[in-house]
């Protein structure tokens, strides 16, 4: 297979006395869509928050496309071509999805602050960029048509699409999903599959956290599975569905 963009090195990490995980060892291959399952509490959000620097690991590595981005800032490794999306919503509601988009964009702007206050002509310019790069991202992900409906207006489902939308601008090469599909209808969960899909044809890896476990087959090319804060099996889909050790996870 290809080359890692995202590497786990025997990575834990503990709260107070609990440890959520426990020396994690995987790599995300380069355009891969790669799902991280097991039951609740099992230490996957704990991962996307490790792998975007929310918090720190207690020991171990963690990699991105080579560089080793263990304990740097969110906001560095942002810059350095990871995005993500949270289990709950951080939309700007009072602003069109077109303007939530461009915040996802904004990281790449060179107009700069003043320019951009001042509406110095570089900056106007650069807006106006912005807005059609936006606009050419909502077209990829099939959401032009909402492009100028105040993002806090709309049903849940969509709000999350823009969600998506606004990680996927800023062109990672990698991007953590946190439970995607969680209040989603049929509808918006096939939406979701393409729009996935698309981000992959582009290049990017995409680690998949979600419960929905038929989405999860449909989409996932391999699967991690987490329980108690340990790896237990990692495959293909159809071997990770009896896989002995994971059917007794969820089991109980
Ligand atoms: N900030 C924190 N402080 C203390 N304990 C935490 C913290 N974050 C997570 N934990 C604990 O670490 C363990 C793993 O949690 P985590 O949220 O990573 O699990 P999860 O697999 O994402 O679960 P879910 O599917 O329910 O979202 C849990 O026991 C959780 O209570």
């Amino acid at each position: 297979m290809g080359v890692p963009v995202l590497e786990f090195r025997q990575v834990s990490k503990g709260f107070g006395g609990l440890m959520a995980l426990y020396d994690l060892n995987f790599s995300l291959m380069e355009a891969e869509i790669l799902g991280l399952i097991g039951p609740n509490g099992a230490g996957k959000t704990t991962a996307i928050n490790l792998a975007s620097g929310l918090i720190k690991p207690q020991s171990g590595q963690i990699f991105l496309a080579g560089e080793d981005i263990t304990g740097l800032p969110p906001w560095r490794i942002a810059s350095l071509g990871l995005a993500r999306s949270f289990q709950h919503l951080e939309i700007l509601e009072d602003f069109s999805v077109l303007e939530n988009v461009m915040v996802g964009l904004h990281r790449r702007g060179q107009a700069g602050f003043l320019a951009a206050l001042f509406r110095l002509p570089g900056a106007v310019r650069e807006e106006k960029k912005l807005r059609e790069e936006a606009l050419a991202v909502l077209e990829a992900l099939g959401l032009k048509s909402l492009a100028f409906k105040i993002a806090g207006t709309l049903p849940y489902g969509l709000q999350r699409q823009v969600v998506l939308a606004r990680a996927w601008a800023s062109r990672p090469r990698v991007i953590l999903l946190d439970e995607p599909a969680a209040g989603l209808n049929a509808a918006e969960k096939k939406q979701l599959i393409r729009n996935i899909r698309h981000i992959q044809s582009a290049g990017c890896a995409v680690l998949l956290v979600e419960h929905d476990m038929a989405l999860v087959m449909e989409v996932c090319e391999r699967l991690l599975v987490l329980n108690h804060g340990r790896l237990i099996a990692q495959g293909p889909p159809r071997e990770i569905q009896r896989h002995p050790e994971v059917v007794k996870a969820y089991l109980g």
